[in-house]
């Protein structure tokens, strides 16, 4: 059972949310106006027919419908209202820090141009800015199952929007794919002044975690729940306070965990390393981060102290400077004090 305040809670404190694709918040209904818009052909009846699609055996069987799905994306307005539609999600949830991956690849091989999707997306998150006050960050993320010379091409043509982006990421299918296969593009990032992400332990194996940290040189891990197969990476995750972007829905959704009773966010919490709570693609795995942190209320009982440090964590974890770091903090130390 979740408390009334404890629910109240998760909705009222400001949050910064850390992993997310933003091809992965296209609603089904956004879907099926925009292929009716372009006259794009859906293998589905109607959007609760896209809906009830949304069931996956793994990673690679979810990414095959979010590849299909981010097709009926074709002009800048598309690519406004996909982010749009998300900041304002964010401002319904008090997210008031969010860090958005996209991934380019998925459009440009499609032949749609930096030129179409940045335009719209930089209109939406101009608007959030003014609006909500809100402050958003962009990770360019390269999809794994394509080659690295694809990823420099990828980096290398998104020169013109570098002011735009933050840091640039890794994700798609894992197993297979290991960090190693991109240490030069990575290292040209860094190179360029880039903060480094990269997903690992979703699926793969904790040697894939020491890769992106040791080989790729990342300042925080999205996903990682495998880490705890690996004692000696969990003291070096701990000592380093090297942020986890934990998936609690995804990771249901897509198999990593069999039951939400069964996840190990909190034991990682517990043990210490600096995890946090995200959606990844909420509306394939059927929530926006609100519902992540009600799922571990649910199923973990989550208490209000835990709730506090993994809503700090969130900035912590974040690439805001100190001082908007320090700001947040504060207020969420004002808002959860007890007595
Ligand atoms: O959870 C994910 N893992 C890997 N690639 C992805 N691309 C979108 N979501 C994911
Ligand atoms: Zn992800």
């Amino acid at each position: 059972m979740m408390s009334k305040r404890l629910k109240h809670l998760i909705h009222t404190l400001p949050k910064a949310e850390l992993h997310l694709h933003i091809e992965g918040s296209l609603e089904p209904q956004l879907m099926w106006d925009l292929a009716q818009k372009h006259n794009i052909a859906l293998p589905f009846a109607n959007v609760e027919a896209i809906q009830s699609a949304y069931q996956f055996e793994n990673l690679q069987n979810f990414l095959d419908l979010y590849y299909q799905g981010a097709d009926v994306l074709r002009d800048e307005d598309d690519f406004f209202a996909l982010m749009w539609a998300y900041l304002c999600k964010c401002y319904e949830q008090n997210i008031v820090h969010t860090e958005i991956m996209f991934d380019p690849q998925t459009h440009t091989q499609r032949g749609i141009d930096y030129a179409v999707f940045m335009p719209g997306f930089a209109r939406a998150i101009q608007k959030a800015k003014a609006e909500f006050g809100m402050s958003v960050y962009l990770i360019l993320s390269f999809l794994r199952h394509l080659s690295e010379l694809s990823a420099l091409e990828a980096l290398a043509d998104a020169r013109p929007y570098y002011s735009m982006i933050t840091a640039v990421g890794l994700d798609s299918s894992e197993l297979g794919n290991p960090p190693s296969k991109f240490t030069h593009v990575f290292a040209q990032a860094k190179e360029l002044g880039f903060k480094l992400v990269a997903h690992a332990g979703e699926e793969g194996p904790p040697e894939y975690v020491w890769e992106a940290l040791e080989l790729l040189r990342v300042d925080r891990i999205d996903h990682g729940v495998r880490s705890i197969e690996d004692s000696s990476l969990m003291a070096y995750l701990k000592e380093q306070q090297i942020p986890l972007t934990v998936c609690p829905l995804s990771n249901l959704k897509l198999r990593v965990v069999n039951e939400m009773s069964q996840h190990n966010i909190i034991q990682l919490l517990d043990d210490g390393l600096l995890v946090t709570v995200n959606s990844d693609d909420p509306s394939y795995f059927g929530g926006y981060l609100d519902d992540n942190f009600h799922a571990l209320a649910h199923h973990l009982s989550l208490s209000e102290q835990a709730l506090a440090q993994l809503v700090c964590n969130s900035f912590t974890a974040s690439f805001l400077p100190e001082s908007q770091k320090q700001h947040w903090l504060a207020q969420i130390r004002a808002l959860t004090a007890t007595d």
